[in-house]
């Protein structure tokens, strides 16, 4: 018997803390929110609000009395004493209706200019977070990225933003302080108990709606994962990259299919809530509400039939009950922002958690200055070991490799050996599991990381494409300097695409992305050049490494032998990272690696590893032999090297 007893209150308890949790906790969430709209915006719309709230009373007040003073004005006739309190009420009735009237644009203006200072306050948060961590780890952290959409959702919305909400929070101060004074009015005309009967209607109305929609919204941050998807299948549709290939592959039947049943994942849990959540509650509720409604409507109609209130009191009394329920509804300027902001608030904290939790598995960030002139004798992976957050598979295994200082280090391997992975270690887009990597023997993890970077210029295989102008693409190589024109055109003739950009419309100020007026785009090979440009772009803004990933996959292989003659001798002098697949641009590195396993296992110059026939050797042969049956590139175009090999 006894063992019930404490499941129950323990029962009890955990109902309490979730309700605190779901209902309180994220209502102060908004309040503290206020101040980030100003100060002074949030108490002029706090008294803005209280007034507007009250003028409806008065104006019912005004108007019942102005019904009982028109016997007595009838009477006395013009003139009379009784006459001119009715005139004088009628002003009061019409003052405070043009005071409504006047008011309310007023608050809408001062709600609105609060709701964009606090939303903007809270984007910026948001953005803030998601760039604060070092690495990229944290933005393919599934956790991370449920919190983030829900929290962004909020503000992709012209409705129902945090901003909003706390304007709607003001408006709730109002609506509750006029419904203080109704059952005041009510108690004082017509009796406290059809004043309480009153008071428990409304919020009898008001929980069977808001409570509802607390419990309802539950089902977003269920369904939020899948909700991504039906914006990236939405999405996918709309982007020109996808369109080549949905009509080519003839995908749109396949894609309409799928959206579909994505979004009946999301449809159905809603469905089966809104049943669950609103149907037998609201019904309730709602028979109670009018229930006590009803009774005290009728409790004031026999109290007048029976003459024991005034024609005054009884015109007041109804007035304010109908007025008090009508505020029993649904308020959705107040209710919906509330409840979307106080989700996406809750999920902004949770996504702080999250980054914080992240954070807190990776050593702090390093402080220290970069000395000038590094790396001045080489860059070293040395026994570097690397898995992916969330998968155990090593990528890298020991990796022993060094970058000698003002060399160019070619690293090749089949796919998938961890090529970009090294390049994503060396831009501290993670952190080693094991090992480091050093530059001139101090650990890189001890440099602050934006100092760091500037350092280096990388191009990755998956370089952004930004819809900018053609000169803004290529100076984002280094965005911490003034945009040098001279230096852009000058890198850009390096790169050997300054004559395509100068013959384009408006020159270097050309948009490359036709969805702006005289913008246009350009061919893969263009857009490869164009991101060379940018990381050479970096190396005149003093980055000291150059790291190419795959620079020249989409070149042609004349344009692609061109640029690596033209390569070497641009980055003379620099410490340069040269990642590829075709053996025929690397053999003119000064240093080759083989990475294979997560591991190295051959290094040396091009004459020595193709003498050393090992792993280099067999796939540069296959390679050549592809090239020299023509499977590539024309007999004419075949590189020297590769006929020696082939011979
Ligand atoms: N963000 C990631 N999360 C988990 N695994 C990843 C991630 N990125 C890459 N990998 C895995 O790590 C391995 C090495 O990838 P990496 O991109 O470094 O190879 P790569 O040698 O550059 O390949 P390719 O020549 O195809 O570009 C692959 O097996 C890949 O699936």
């Amino acid at each position: 018997m006894t063992t019930g007893m404490p499941a129950a209150g323990s029962g009890v308890r955990a109902t309490w803390s979730h309700w605190v949790d779901e209902a309180v906790r994220p209502r102060l969430r908004i309040i503290r929110l206020m101040p980030s709209g100003g100060v002074g915006p949030v108490v002029l719309l706090a008294v803005l609000n209280i007034v507007l709230g009250l003028l409806p009373v008065a104006f019912v007040v005004a108007t019942s009395v102005l019904v009982g003073e028109v016997p007595a004005a009838v009477a006395g006739g013009v003139g009379s004493e009784a006459w001119d309190r009715l005139i004088a009420v009628f002003l009061l009735a019409a003052a405070v209706f043009l005071l409504t009237q006047l008011l309310t644009p007023v608050n809408n203006a001062v709600g609105q200019r609060m709701r964009r200072r606090v939303d903007s306050a809270l984007r910026d948060e948001a953005m803030a977070l998601m760039l604060r961590p070092v690495g990229i780890g944290p933005l393919e952290d599934q956790r991370t990225l449920d919190e983030l959409s829900e929290a962004v959702r909020a503000f992709d919305r012209e409705w129902g933003t945090p901003g909003q909400a706390c304007v709607g929070m003001l408006g709730l101060v109002a609506r509750y302080t006029r419904l203080l004074v109704l059952v005041v009015v009510i108690g004082s005309t017509v009796g406290w108990p059809a004043a309480l009967a009153v008071a428990a209607a409304v919020l009898a109305f008001r929980y069977g709606q808001r409570g509802g929609l607390r419990k309802y919204s539950r089902v977003w941050r269920e369904v939020v994962g899948k909700q991504r998807e039906v914006a990236y299948l939405h999405g996918v549709t709309m982007t020109d990259a996808a369109a080549k290939e949905i009509r080519v592959f003839g995908l749109s039947g396949w894609l309409a299919d799928r959206y579909v049943a994505a979004w009946e994942a999301v449809r159905d849990p809603y469905e089966r809530a809104r049943r669950r959540v609103y149907l037998a509650p609201y019904l309730v509720l709602t028979a109670l509400g009018l229930l006590l409604a009803g009774g005290s409507t009728v409790h004031a109609a026999q109290l007048a039939a029976t003459g024991r209130v005034s024609l005054t009191a009884l015109a007041l009394g109804v007035q304010a009950i109908v007025l008090a329920i009508s505020l029993g509804g649904y308020y959705p300027e107040a209710d919906t922002s509330t409840q979307y902001a106080m989700l996406a608030l809750t999920a902004l904290r949770r996504l702080r958690d999250r980054l914080g939790e992240l954070d807190g598995e990776q050593p702090p960030p390093g402080r220290a200055e970069v000395p000038a002139g590094t790396p001045s004798t080489a860059l070293a992976f040395d026994r570097v070991g690397f898995h992916y957050p969330g998968s155990d598979r090593a990528v890298l295994d020991g990796v022993d490799l060094e970058l000698p200082a003002g060399l160019c280090t070619a690293v090749v391997g089949v796919n998938g050996a961890g090529k970009t992975t090294l390049v994503k270690l060396l831009g501290r887009l993670y952190e080693p599991t094991s090992g480091a990597v050093r530059a001139d023997g101090v650990d890189i993890a001890e440099f602050d990381p934006v100092l760091w970077r500037r350092r280096i210029g990388v191009i990755f295989q998956d370089f952004v494409r930004y819809e900018l102008t053609a000169a803004e693409n290529i100076a984002l190589g280094a965005p911490h300097v003034p945009v040098d024109r001279a230096v852009v055109l000058r890198v850009a003739e390096r790169a050997g695409i300054a004559d395509a950009l100068l013959a384009l419309p408006g020159g270097l100020d050309t948009p490359l992305s036709r969805a702006y007026p005289g913008g246009t785009d350009l061919s893969g090979g263009q857009w490869q050049r164009i991101a060379i440009a940018r990381a050479l772009y970096a190396l005149e803004a003093g980055a000291t490494v150059l790291v190419l990933d795959e620079p020249t996959a989409a070149l042609d292989v004349r344009a692609e032998v061109a640029f690596f003659d033209r390569f070497v001798e641009l980055t003379r002098g620099v410490t340069s990272l040269l990642i590829s697949h075709r053996f025929s641009s690397v053999r003119r590195a000064d240093h080759i690696v083989v990475l294979d396993g997560g591991r190295v296992v051959e290094r040396g110059s091009h004459d020595e590893l193709v003498a050393a026939d090992g792993r280099y050797a067999r796939l540069f042969a296959l390679q050549a032999e592809r090239f020299a049956r023509g499977l590539d590139v024309e007999a004419d175009d075949v590189p020297d090297g590769t006929r020696e090999v082939n011979r």
